[in-house]
């Protein structure tokens, strides 16, 4: 198998080149190879690498700068996946690639399954939006990863600024009224790879192929988020300068963003847990592994 990997520095690019190396011969790009927002740059790419898979992790994620960037967002969250797809198609190739809690309103009670119709309410939910529609529409063989609040030993992530300003504040405080998973950039590379083996093994017509929520198990609040990480970090003998118990809670109101974020983000994995017999471990165990790492 040929594997092309996008986003190699990434947090879910940097985990895949690990977790992809068992399966196949990867060839990993960042922007610097190919600029996604230039759709001749991907097709050059493509004739040039050959791949039977094409892995996209890339993605434009700073979701305020998303509002007033509109068009580049756009290029590359929504044209890129179309592109691959297109490619992917002529040359009967699969496409793996991630979208978003943020394709959701939030407004919904429970979690959201496969079946829930998206209304996003940001530009770069709009954008992943978009990138998943245009790669279903293209025909090519396709595997779409829907997650949320991803965090990595690599790469920026909010556990990450919680811990920096854990270290130069002595009070945070965080919303306490959006719930979702926080979900690990390895275990998204390792269910990727878990599927990808099933597809070198069996893949063809009745391959299950499509639209899929991966989320780590269990869900909280960015405020509980905030303190798990912050408790960890004290327990590991980190100076900071605050306890959990100085994260205070806030609401939505209270910290205005240019962009706005679901307050329900929890997505339902029951689809991608029976159909490839998958467990996904709850989002602490994630955090437990990254923050050994970090700290
Ligand atoms: N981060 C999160 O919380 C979540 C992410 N997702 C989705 O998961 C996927 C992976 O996210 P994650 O690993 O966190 O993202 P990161 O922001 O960590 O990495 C994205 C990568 O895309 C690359 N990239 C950006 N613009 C371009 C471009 N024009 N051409 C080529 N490469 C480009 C970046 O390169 P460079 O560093 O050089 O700019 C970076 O390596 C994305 O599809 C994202 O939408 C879904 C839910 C939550
Ligand atoms: C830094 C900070 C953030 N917050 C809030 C703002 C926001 O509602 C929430 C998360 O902030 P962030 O900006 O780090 O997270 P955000 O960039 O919105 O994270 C999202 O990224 C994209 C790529 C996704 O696809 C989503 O799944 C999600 O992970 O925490 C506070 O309340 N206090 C703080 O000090
Ligand atoms: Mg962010």
């Amino acid at each position: 198998m040929r594997i092309l990997l996008t986003g190699k520095n990434g947090q879910v690019g940097f985990e895949l080149q690990r977790a992809l190396a068992p399966l196949g011969e990867v060839i990993a790009v960042d922007q610097h190879d190919c600029d996604l927002a230039n759709p001749d740059a991907i097709r050059q790419l493509l004739a040039r690498v050959q791949p039977n898979v094409i892995v996209n992790p890339a993605a434009y994620t700073a979701v305020d700068r998303a509002e007033s960037e509109r068009e580049l967002a756009l290029a590359i969250n929504g044209g890129a996946p179309g592109v691959f797809g297109d490619e992917a198609a002529r040359r009967g190739a699969l496409v793996v690639h991630y979208s978003t809690d943020y394709v959701f309103d939030g407004v919904k009670d429970g979690a959201y399954s496969e079946n829930d119709v998206p209304n996003p309410q940001s530009v770069y939910g709009k954008t992943k939006l978009a990138g998943e529609q245009a790669l279903q529409a293209s025909g090519a063989d396709h595997l779409i990863f829907r997650t949320s609040w991803v965090f990595g030993a690599h790469g920026g992530n909010f556990a990450k600024t919680m811990l920096r300003l854990a270290a130069e504040r002595d009070g945070l405080k965080v919303v306490a009224d959006q719930f979702g998973a926080p979900t690990s950039a390895a275990l998204l590379a390792d269910v990727t790879a878990q599927v990808l083996g099933c597809y070198k093994r069996e893949g063809g017509a009745g391959f299950p192929f499509g639209l899929y929520h991966l989320v780590a198990g269990g869900y909280t609040s960015w405020h509980e988020y905030a303190q798990t990480v912050v408790r960890a970090a004290l327990s590991a003998g980190k100076s900071l300068k605050l306890t959990a118990d100085q994260v205070l809670p806030i609401t939505t109101a209270d910290y205005p963003l240019p962009a706005s974020r679901p307050s329900n983000s929890r997505l339902d994995t029951h689809r991608l847990r029976q159909t490839f017999g998958l467990e996904l471990p709850v989002w602490q165990s994630g955090l437990d592994h990254v923050l050994q790492q970090i700290l």
